[in-house]
């Protein structure tokens, strides 16, 4: 895989017409979050659930339904043993191209050495040479998602090596990306490597932790109270439990019965008197470890912007803070960067507005950057105002997704209705997000209620699409709700110590979905069948077809072909 795709520049922007397809058409795209194929089994939601409107497309029309690749190398991540995930799929949907990730970007700055000699490094260094404590705060978890314990391990090392004398780390459990409960041992594994550098002379401990979905890792503004939580334990050392170790916090508060990583309360770790063992303080250096943006671009303006107003930070130390990537281009945040993010240049979102198609775009809160910054290469905001609509329905805030399975899906999808019968708008874009989130929470009865509302918000997207003549494109961006067991190489469910199946409540390597239709197809279309191994990146193309243009020659291929009918 090449770092970037085979540049476009100085191309036109401007598409062929397609030779064979209409311009005109609305095109409604719907991401099904979190929706893979599977064999059917009592661990497949998506199987269980009542879901007509989706069942029906492939038996419909057997040549405008096939599977494509939704994990590993086909969206840019380091192997084939990465599962897919939002980001990473979103981003080749929108792109139509395969970029080298944040993941497999920070592997090679690794490898090469070459994060130790950019200017990020060389900026938090000289907090540490001058005497400042080396903060590193992020996700605890080998899942490949946000973060990777191997990197947080090389990172750690080569700190020390570098000079670091004295280095706290800020721990988010996962349970998310991982098994639940695999907490205790991401811990236990740190704390052996931070008493190998305590060996060595270097004072690194771990100073406070969270569970991810409740301390620090918010994403799109929704609930900023994650964040000031996160930010009183690990800045200020402030949190209602306190423990002398945080292998000693973690089992303990999993001993609630209704405990989990994702939601693990906060904790500080605490010395002999009672005091923090470390809070940021004016000096130090703080790295966010994590390489995936939507769940840390809060806190990273929390430490970084002078005006900062979502929260009472109490205290604003003067520190120096680096991100593992830039979480956003646009607004250059953070300001300083260890590894440079992926450039995702020439989206077909770019490319479609610049050639004249209306674009709307919908999705709730938790998903809302999917559909929009993520789609369109990691970019916050319009091309052309005057062409895009972006709106959000508010999430529900502070309560687990499998309270509420069916989170917004109606109303997104009864927005993405108005859009298309409105006519003003050329594709009318949405993502579903109730297979992904509610998969997430593990709760398999919750899991298939959402998958029902899912498929109920797709059949309002396709009347709709009826009424007014048009096409859609329905998809994933990776597995979830299909598979809820975590499974032996054989793909037997595994059981724990006492018998129960074990919860996936992660992502899956499974491929997704793609179905196209609708009484605006142009009827000799149909999926080519050369493709076998086509993936997410090939849907930008194709997309662009179906709106009556040539995809650029640097696309991934298109997934249709026109037949004489
Ligand atoms: O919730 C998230 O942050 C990830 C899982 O870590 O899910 P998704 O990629 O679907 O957003
Ligand atoms: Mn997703
Ligand atoms: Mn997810």
């Amino acid at each position: 895989m090449a770092t970037r795709p085979p540049a476009a520049e100085g191309k036109s922007w401007e598409l062929a017409a397609h030779p064979r397809l209409p311009k005109g058409k609305t095109v409604a795209v719907v991401v099904l979050d979190g929706w893979g194929e599977a064999p059917p089994d009592p661990f497949n939601c998506i199987h269980i659930a009542d879901t007509p409107t989706l069942d029906a497309l492939n038996k419909a029309a057997p040549e405008r339904w096939r599977l494509i690749k939704a994990h590993g190398t086909a969206v840019g991540l380091p192997t084939d043993d990465d599962m897919g995930n939002s980001e990473v799929g979103h981003n080749a949907l929108g792109a139509g191209q395969i970029y080298a990730q944040g993941a497999k970007l920070v592997d090679l700055a690794l490898d090469s050495g070459k994060i130790y000699e950019g200017e990020g490094f060389k900026y938090i260094q000289q907090s540490f040479l001058d005497g400042g404590t080396l903060h590193l705060i992020g996700l605890l978890s080998d899942g490949g998602v946000h973060s990777r314990f191997d990197q947080l391990q090389l990172l750690l090392k080569g700190a020390s090596e570098r000079g670091a004398k004295r280095i706290r780390v800020h721990v988010l459990t996962d349970g998310r990306d991982v098994l639940d409960g695999s907490s205790v041992r991401f811990v236990e594994m740190l704390e052996d490597d931070l008493a190998r550098l305590r060996e060595k002379g270097v004072d690194a401990r771990i100073a406070s932790g969270g569970g991810r979905m409740y301390v620090t890792m918010d994403r799109y503004e929704n609930d900023w109270q994650v964040v000031k939580r996160g930010w009183d334990a690990h800045v200020l050392g402030e949190a209602p439990h306190k423990f002398k170790s945080a292998l000693e916090a973690v089992k303990k508060l999993r001993e609630d019965p209704k405990a989990n990583d994702q939601y693990m309360p906060p904790f500080v770790i605490v010395d002999e008197s009672g005091k923090p063992v470390g809070p940021v303080q004016d000096g130090d250096a703080v790295v966010t470890f994590n390489f995936r943006a939507d769940r840390m671009v809060m806190l990273a303006k929390a430490l970084e912007y002078e005006g900062f107003d979502k929260f009472d930070r109490v205290r604003f130390p003067r520190i120096r803070y680096a991100g593992l990537l830039q979480y956003d281009g646009e607004l250059k945040l953070p300001s300083h960067y260890l590894v440079a993010p992926p450039e995702i240049e020439r989206t077909s979102g770019e490319y479609l507005v610049r050639n004249g198609v209306r674009t709307y775009a919908c999705s709730e809160t938790v998903k809302f950057g999917h559909v929009t910054f993520f789609w369109n290469g990691n970019r916050s905001g319009y091309f052309n105002q005057d062409l895009e609509k972006y709106e959000e329905i508010p999430s529900d805030i502070g309560i687990p997704f499998n309270v509420q399975p069916k989170m917004k899906a109606l109303e997104i999808a009864h927005k993405a209705r108005d859009a298309i019968l409105s006519r003003n708008f050329d594709q009318v874009r949405v993502n579903i997000a109730n297979g992904d989130m509610v998969g997430h929470t593990g709760d398999i009865e919750a899991t298939i209620v959402g998958c029902k509302a899912a498929d109920e918000a797709v059949k309002i997207i396709l009347d709709a699409v009826e009424q007014v003549g048009g096409i859609f494109v329905l998809t994933a961006d990776h597995g979830n709700a299909e598979d809820m067991a975590k499974r032996d190489k054989s793909g037997k469910p595994l059981r724990d110590k006492d018998g129960k199946v074990q919860t996936l409540t992660s992502h899956t390597l499974n491929p997704v979905p793609i179905a196209i239709g609708g009484p605006g197809l142009s009827p000799g279309v149909r999926f080519r069948t050369d493709l076998a191994n086509a993936g997410l990146a090939n849907v930008a193309a194709t997309v662009m077809n179906l709106h009556g243009f040539e995809a650029p020659d640097h696309y991934e291929p298109t997934l249709i072909e026109v037949v004489d009918k």
